[in-house]
């Protein structure tokens, strides 16, 4: 049967990129999409701000929600201190066996653990199952419409703490307008939208970096 498009960016990966070089995975990556097929990777342009903001944090403990095929995971795992604790969360089985071959071949597989499950089920083990107390860093990236209800089950879990950021990718396109209406109105929350373009569009989109104040 036909294969799949994240099937066939791991094979640009394989082809392209060079073993144990996570900036040639992230090269070849947009490649593909730039120049075969379009796939929903938070790309260079949101790409670069996604890096400068986990350098500014330089977290110790990090949420990634929605890992599709690992290209955000990649270039956030690259650039983590060694101890770090990184999670990535996928709903999609498929999805989570490409994003570990991806992973693996940027030579990161020890510095992040992929989760296959629901961010609505696996949020509240967070700490059992993990050994987290709170994140400093949380990427979301995942169903739009999970993006508010998930901030909320964070804040009842006791997962954030004075200065955890929060960054959030596709709040223009496709949208999360109740997570940003909640983030930009919150008093718990100092929020700092970043205009860039949905990966590899003249398309407006865009991430919101949100920190918890409480
Ligand atoms: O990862 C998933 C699967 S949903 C994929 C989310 N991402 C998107 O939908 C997404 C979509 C677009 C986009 C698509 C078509 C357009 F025309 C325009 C934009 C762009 C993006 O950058 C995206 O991130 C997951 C689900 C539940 C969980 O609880 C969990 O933990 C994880
Ligand atoms: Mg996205």
């Amino acid at each position: 049967t036909r294969s799949t498009r994240p099937q066939r960016m791991l094979k640009a990966v394989q082809k392209k990129a060079t073993k144990g070089d996570p900036e040639s995975v992230i090269s070849a990556i947009d490649y593909f999409c730039k120049h075969s097929e379009w796939a929903m990777n938070v790309g260079d342009e949101k790409g670069s701000i996604l890096d400068s903001v986990v350098t500014e944090v330089n977290p110790s403990t990090v949420l990634e929600l929605g890992t599709y095929c690992g290209y955000s995971t990649v270039r956030i795992a690259r650039l983590l201190s060694p101890g770090t604790k990184f999670i990535t969360l996928e709903f999609n089985p498929a999805n989570v066996t490409i994003a570990r071959q991806i992973i693996a071949y940027a030579g990161l597989q020890d510095k992040v653990t992929v989760v296959e499950g629901s961010s609505g089920d696996l949020i509240p083990q967070m700490k059992e199952r993990f050994g987290i107390t709170t994140f400093d860093f949380i990427f979301l990236d995942h169903w739009k419409d999970r993006y508010l209800p998930d901030i909320k089950l964070f804040e009842e879990c006791g997962l954030l703490r004075k200065g955890s950021v929060l960054l959030a990718d596709n709040v223009i396109c496709p949208g999360a307008p109740e997570y940003l209406e909640y983030v930009r109105n919150s008093p718990r929350y100092e929020s700092r939208y970043y205009p860039a373009h949905l990966e590899y569009t003249k398309v407006e989109d865009g991430l919101e970096k949100s920190v918890f104040l409480e």
